[in-house]
């Protein structure tokens, strides 16, 4: 292993051309589903950000810049690949209706999972739905839209993996476990500094979400085939700002080989040279090992710390196995691309474009796998 900090000239390409990539839904293809699960304000529109600019391909939409729910129009992403969607859309009330029965939008019975079974149903049997839109900004309930189903869709939000049926269809898992700490300092800088929202409404929003999102969304990470867990830092008790990210990625998944350092099965703790990687104090370490999750197997990769420079992440990327990406330094090229996304130093956004390599592997092995089904069937016929 000789690890090297140059960026290989191929790092300056795009993401993979729409055409590379098998575009539009097939005759008889049947889309592959993605459920993300996480609580509000914990990164889940950054993560698409990530996962739509690696499948590539011409975004058709947000019709309306969805991505931050700013929009009155849709909150759906639509490329020629991937669509998102967001499980708000199902909520059964709107907010009005919410002031009535006095319960938060986390509590299932305000969420239609018939409908959101139903329609995650036809969509991965390729057919065209009416999805209802939810409505941020004034919090209505309005008019549907029309959705047609692209190979890979994604349905974003807050209970993924809380209705049975809708789990079965999900072809893999994720959720975005934001520790309590964390999770108010980005609420903070998003809706204290963005929004202008006070300290005090930001407090008791968390407090008042807290009991549901532990009875309804955090027993979904239990189920996620993928989870990213984001903590304060181990490197020194008094940073509060530097995060800890551990991508514990569950085995005995179906198309998903775990992604690991320097040698799979082993128990690993790396401090990179700081002459390859440099890193604001505290510094920065990386980790990886076997863990029980919930009584499941799973391979744990971790990386505490900053990195001040993402071309130098190429180093890390030549001391990892199992990235799914396509030549040396395609990880490094696309944490480049989204260079000025939250967690572009650190490892939120290094497992997150990971997981989103993992995501285009499982389905680039899916379709394989129906082409090779689809071509003994006619040779058969
Ligand atoms: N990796 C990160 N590092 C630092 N801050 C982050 C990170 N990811 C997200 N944030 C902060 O959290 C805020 C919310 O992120 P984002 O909009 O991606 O979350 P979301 O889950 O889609 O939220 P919502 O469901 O409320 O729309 C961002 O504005 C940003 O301030
Ligand atoms: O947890 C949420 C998911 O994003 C929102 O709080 C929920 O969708 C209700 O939205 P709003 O507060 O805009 O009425």
């Amino acid at each position: 292993f000789a690890p090297t900090a140059f960026v290989p000239s191929n790092l300056r390409g795009v993401a993979p051309s729409a055409s590379s990539l098998n575009m539009a839904l097939k005759e008889g293809q049947t889309p592959i589903i993605i459920g993300v699960a996480a609580d509000s304000g914990c990164g889940k529109s950054t993560f698409m950000r990530r996962l739509t600019n690696i499948f590539g391909g011409d975004v058709v939409g947000p019709l309306g810049g969805g991505f931050d729910k700013g929009s009155w129009e849709t909150n759906t992403l639509v490329s020629d690949l991937t669509t998102v969607i967001c499980l708000d859309d199902y909520h059964l009330n709107d907010r009005a209706g919410r002031k009535v029965t006095m319960r938060t939008a986390l509590d299932p019975e305000e969420n239609n999972f018939d409908l959101m079974y139903e329609q995650v149903k036809a969509l991965k049997d390729g057919k065209t739905v009416e999805k209802p839109i939810y409505n941020h900004v004034n919090g209505t309930l309005d008019t549907p839209e029309t959705i047609e189903p692209t190979p890979i869709i994604i349905f974003e939000g807050l209970h993924p993996m809380h209705d049975k049926r809708v789990l079965d269809l999900l072809d893999f898992s994720l959720y975005l476990d934001i520790s309590d700490d964390v999770k108010l300092n980005w609420k903070v800088q998003r809706d204290m500094e963005e929004r202008g929202h006070s300290m005090e409404s930001i407090l008791a929003s968390i407090e008042a979400r807290k009991p549901d999102f532990d009875a309804y969304i955090d027993p979904q990470k239990q189920l996620a085939d993928l989870i990213i867990e984001v903590l304060p830092t181990r490197l020194d008790q008094d940073d509060k700002k530097t995060l800890r990210v551990r991508c514990i990625q569950k085995e005995g998944v179906e198309n998903f080989d775990p992604c690991f350092l320097f040698d799979e099965g082993s128990s690993i703790e790396w401090t990179p040279a700081p002459t390859k990687l440099s890193s604001p104090a505290p510094g920065i370490k990386l980790a990886y090992y076997p863990e029980e999750f919930f009584g499941k197997d799973a391979q744990v990769l971790e990386m505490d710390g900053n990195f001040d420079n993402i071309q130098e992440l190429v180093y890390v990327e030549s001391a990892l196995s199992n990235t799914k990406t396509k030549f040396y330094g395609e990880m490094t090229q696309a944490m480049l691309a989204l260079a000025t996304a939250p967690g572009s130093n650190n490892g939120t956004g290094l497992m997150q474009t990971l997981a989103a390599f993992a995501i285009r592997d499982i389905y680039e092995k899916k379709t394989a796998a129906a082409k090779a089904k689809a071509g003994v069937s006619a040779a058969a016929a």
